[in-house]
């Protein structure tokens, strides 16, 4: 059942065209998610679901409601997590859930929340004294507190530490199992990869690419690598005729790096054709392709690639 549909979305801010013809679908019960780099129209795009924005042409369609008209309805059934400096810093943050609470019909419980969010210890804190990660998950709790059937989540675990945003990818999963729907806008690759049913790469203000992120792995053409250091320079020749071997880089003097991607049992192939030369590779790492790769060959500047 499709929750959200989006369709040939376009808005500028004075002469600058951030959307150019935005159209997605989002379906009941996904985790869909929102990437691209900075300024590519992502938090405006959730903005015009949410109703905070009005696009300058295209539809938006949620639950059958129209954000630009309906929003004190649909204000019900979508939670949005707010960014910093949009609450009374003087709240204390059980105070700040409770409140929110009472924006709704029916909700969740305040205490519970917190504790999920492990926001226990500062329930009696004021906003003001909250650290950055700590005031990022009492954001998430607003966006929750209302039970929406739609949760917005903007840059969910920037500022977390590793265990707090692991903690928070489950929250995720568990809402999602409950049949919550989210719009996750993510820097955070990793995250998308392991949270995303769906993303969206928008890159300046059009979708460059939108699938599962295992297919836009595979339509990129990401492959699998295999990372080794050596005593010293070799001759790769051999490594780069091998069977099912694509490419070959090496970086540094001392201890050089090589990379090697390719299909089949790289592994295999690798340790094979150095073992006949009698190279003995230290440091060896395999690595299944991942979204960073698909990401990068998207949007066209590989920050990590290794020169040749
Ligand atoms: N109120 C505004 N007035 C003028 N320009 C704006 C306004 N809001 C956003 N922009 C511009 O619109 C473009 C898209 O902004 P948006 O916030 O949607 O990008 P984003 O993809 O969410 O970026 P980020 O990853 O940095 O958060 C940017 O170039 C930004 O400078």
């Amino acid at each position: 059942m499709t929750v959200i549909a989006v369709d040939a979305l376009c808005k500028s801010y004075r002469d600058t065209e951030v959307l150019r013809d935005i159209s997605f679908e989002v379906e009941r019960g996904e985790i869909f998610g929102i990437l691209g780099p900075n300024g590519a129209g992502k938090t405006t795009t959730v903005e015009c679901l949410s109703g905070l924005r009005v696009p300058d042409s295209g539809s938006v369609d949620v639950l059958g409601l129209d954000p630009r008209k309906d929003r004190a309805r649909l204000r019900q059934v979508l939670g949005v997590q707010l960014q910093n400096g949009m609450l009374p810093d003087g709240l204390q943050v059980v105070e700040a859930v409770e409140l929110y609470r009472s924006f709704y019909r029916t909700g969740a419980d305040p205490g519970e929340l917190i504790s999920g969010l492990g926001l226990t210890e500062k329930r009696k804190t004021r906003i003001s004294d909250l650290s950055g990660g700590q005031f990022q998950r009492l954001a998430i709790a607003l966006a929750l507190v209302g039970r929406p059937r739609i949760a917005i989540l903007d840059e969910l675990t920037t500022g977390l530490d590793p265990q707090a945003r692991r903690d928070t990818w489950r929250f995720i999963e568990n809402m999602r199992d409950s049949g919550v729907t989210v719009i996750l806008v993510t820097h955070f690759l990793e995250e998308a990869q392991r949270l995303c049913d769906r993303v969206a790469v928008i890159d300046k203000g059009r979708i460059a690419a939108l699938d599962s992120p295992l297919d836009l792995i595979k339509k990129a053409g990401g492959e699998p690598r295999v990372t080794f250091r050596t005593e010293r320079p070799f001759d790769t020749t051999a490594l780069r005729s091998a069977d099912g071997v694509t490419s070959v880089k090496t970086h540094g003097t001392q201890n050089p790096e090589t990379v090697v991607t390719g299909s089949g049992n790289l592994l295999l192939t690798v340790t094979t054709v150095l073992a006949a030369q009698g190279i003995a590779p230290l440091e060896t790492q395999v690595q299944a392709a991942s979204l960073d790769d698909a990401y990068f060959a998207l949007i066209g500047h590989d920050a990590k690639e290794l020169p040749a």
